[in-house]
């Protein structure tokens, strides 16, 4: 099981110091969509650059043009690049095709999939690399979250990773470890706390011991 540290609410400056905090105790590290969107992808290269020993996440989350935008998204020095699992099979097919070609990891993000285990399957026999349930910060808003999701796509994925993200604080990851995901992805959990490597240690403790 790997520990992602998501970054939703930070510049670029912020991000640097809060991964220099953590950084012993995560294995991935995120650039989340918003900070995409603030500050492009010149997020993604200067945290590849100060810390080439992580493994870096452009959470672009793509609905279109996939080929191409995984391939910025590589050449700024992303490890792995999310793609929605509501897009098009065409577009899912072009991310993987592009990722393998530029050495690089594929993560579906299953936000607002209602199917969840039909498209699973489907996704899984594309070939990608890791396939996340998540409830976005709209839903966490009004209680909900992931964490049945995650076994019923355990139930159904054969060959790609598991992921979960949403709203993932210390008190509820004992309950996500039970299912034995391959990635647990953990925003405000550990941004949000006062002591953040203090949290980061904790959880990546818990995960090791499985
Ligand atoms: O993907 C995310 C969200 O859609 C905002 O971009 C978050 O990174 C993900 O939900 C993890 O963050 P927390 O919910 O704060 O743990």
């Amino acid at each position: 099981m790997e520990l992602q540290l998501a970054l939703d609410l930070v510049n670029i400056p912020e991000a640097i110091e809060l991964v220099k905090e953590v950084e012993e105790h995560i294995d991935i590290v995120e650039i989340g969509t918003p900070v995409v969107i603030n500050e492009g992808l010149h997020a993604v290269k200067a945290v590849k650059k100060a810390f080439p020993n992580l493994k870096v996440l452009a959470d672009l989350k793509i609905m279109d043009a996939a080929g191409y935008e995984v391939m910025k998204a590589s050449e700024a020095g992303a490890d792995i690049v999310t793609i929605l699992g509501t897009s098009e099979d065409m577009s899912i097919k072009g991310a993987v095709e592009e990722a393998k070609k530029q050495g690089k990891k594929i993560l579906v993000d299953m936000i607002a999939v209602k199917d969840l285990a039909g498209r699973a399957k489907e996704v899984d026999a594309m070939g990608v690399d890791y396939i996340c349930v998540h409830t976005g910060y709209d839903l966490q808003a009004v209680g909900k979250n992931s964490f049945e999701d995650l076994q019923t796509i355990k139930s159904v994925v054969k060959n790609a990773k598991t992921a979960i993200a949403g709203g993932i604080k210390l008190d509820t990851l004992p309950e996500v470890i039970k299912v034995q995901p391959d990635l647990v992805i953990v925003g405000g959990g550990i941004t949000g706390q006062a002591d953040k490597k203090a949290a980061a240690a904790k959880m990546q403790q818990m995960i090791n011991q499985g």
